[in-house]
């Protein structure tokens, strides 16, 4: 079963096994998303798996292509039965028109078609287009079109194939979805609901359930406003800087309500005593050249004095990683350390950043991550690898791009923020 669709399922899912029915992937499920525990790794080993069913080119392909994109979310892969075909002898070869495609058992997706009926799926969306006048105009627009194939043979394939295989196999299993979309590809409303649902029980919305170090700010319209500005791609260099500047404070306030403080009494001018707390005194910041740099001023103005290391990472695509720079305070391991870097994405930076901390005697607790946005996938990378370390953000986004650019984003922030974009 080498098919490039398990290839893959297993390169989007680390420590994926495909063994018969049993697929382990790193989707969580939505009763573990609701229950906090204190070990990140544990908990997210569950599949969640959707079977698609519905009458050739009832639009199933689109449907998925269409879902999957809207998520923009490397954990979803589309398993397509297509790709489980038996391959043909040289003697059905030579009379591949009487071959019957569409029945289960000519092919290895007959597992598929058994698992369809018979296991308890987490959830089942079975699709049908309007009525089969349509999905057999659209296949023999395909069949002639697009495959070059005889419009006779299409017919005879449709009447002695196609249609039987429908009724007898697909037809009967419609009593068991869960969703019933009509107009495929066209019903937008329908793949909408089924994205938002999707995203639901990834935990996209709520992996601060699933990730107890994980803050996100309490979001007000003040914030969105912000957030509006600076994602917006006509918005002026000035106008960047300035919300930029706004958001990133309130993420440094909010990360620095993460340090441990000791009580104090003082005075007040009526004579009273006030019972407060004392700020914590050991810390220090450390960006990430150049983004990160950006946070150095809101830190600065909050916390007098304070020192800032610098590291500074070469990035080649995702993979090509490498620590340029580091220059860092010499007592660095008996501090708290604030990291620095408004951008969240594959993780990859953050993780060499942090590992970096680690090797220098920081532990992962006394680390504190600052950012104004991050992907799922980087709190994921970040989270199971340090799960001690605190990720303080503004808003957590859909995910990233093909290209690894984080969705919707704000471009490349450095040089929004300090004006090195062509513009
Ligand atoms: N006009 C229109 N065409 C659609 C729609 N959905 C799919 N199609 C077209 O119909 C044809 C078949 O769609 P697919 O998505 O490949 O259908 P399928 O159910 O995956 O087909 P099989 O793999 O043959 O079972 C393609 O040429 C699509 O472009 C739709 O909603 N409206
Ligand atoms: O999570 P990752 O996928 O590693 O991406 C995040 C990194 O990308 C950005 O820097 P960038 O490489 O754009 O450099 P810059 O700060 O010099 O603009 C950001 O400041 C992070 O350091
Ligand atoms: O989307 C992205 C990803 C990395 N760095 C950025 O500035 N933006």
């Amino acid at each position: 079963m080498g098919s490039k669709a398990v290839d893959d399922l297993i390169e989007a899912s680390s420590g994926v096994h495909f063994s018969g029915f049993h697929l382990e992937s790193t989707f969580p499920s939505t009763s573990q998303a609701e229950q906090p525990t204190t070990s990140a790794t544990e908990n997210i080993k569950q599949p969640f798996v959707i079977g698609v069913a519905g009458g050739a080119a009832s639009g199933k392909t689109t449907v998925c292509d269409m879902i999957i994109e809207q998520l923009h979310d490397q954990r979803v892969v589309l398993v397509n039965q297509d790709s489980f075909y038996h391959n043909l002898t040289p003697d059905e070869l030579t009379r591949v028109h009487e071959y019957n495609f569409d029945h289960p058992v000519h092919s290895q997706a007959l597992i598929f078609y058994v698992a369809m009926n018979y296991i308890e799926w987490k959830y089942r969306s079975q699709i049908f287009s309007a009525d089969s006048d349509v999905r057999l105009a659209r296949r023999i627009k395909r069949d002639t079109v697009e495959k070059g194939r005889d419009i006779g043979m299409v017919l005879d394939q449709y009447s002695k194939f196609v249609k039987p295989a429908f009724d007898d196999f697909i037809l009967p299993t419609k009593k068991y979805a869960d969703i019933i979309i009509p107009r495929g590809g066209d019903n937008h409303v329908a793949i909408d609901l089924i994205v938002q649902h999707i995203r639901t029980k990834l935990g996209q919305h709520d992996l601060c359930k699933i990730y107890p170090n994980l803050y996100v700010i309490q979001s007000t319209f003040q914030i969105r406003g912000m957030h509006t500005l600076i994602r917006d791609a006509q918005t002026t260099k000035h106008d960047f800087v300035f919300y930029a500047d706004r958001l990133i404070r309130l993420v440094v306030e909010h990360g620095l309500g993460h340090l441990p403080f000791t009580e104090k009494q003082v005075n007040t001018p009526t004579g009273s005593v006030y019972t407060g707390v004392d700020f914590c005194k050991r810390l220090c910041g450390v960006s990430v050249i150049r983004s990160g740099e950006s946070m150095e001023n809101a830190l600065r103005a909050c916390c007098k004095g304070i020192k800032i290391g610098k590291i500074l990472i070469h990035r080649e695509g995702d993979n090509g990683q490498q620590l340029i720079y580091e220059k860092l305070p010499n007592d660095i391991s008996d501090r708290h350390v604030l990291l620095l870097d408004p951008i969240l994405g594959t993780g990859n930076s953050a993780v060499q950043a942090i590992s970096l901390l680690i090797k220098k005697g920081v532990p992962e607790f006394n680390i504190i991550f600052l950012n104004l946005i991050s992907a799922p996938q980087g709190i994921h990378v970040v989270c199971k690898r340090f799960p001690r370390v605190k990720i303080v953000t503004s808003e957590i986004e859909i995910g990233l791009s093909e290209d690894y650019r984080v969705i919707p984003g704000m471009g490349e922030f450095g040089d929004r923020y300090f004006g090195t974009d062509d513009d």
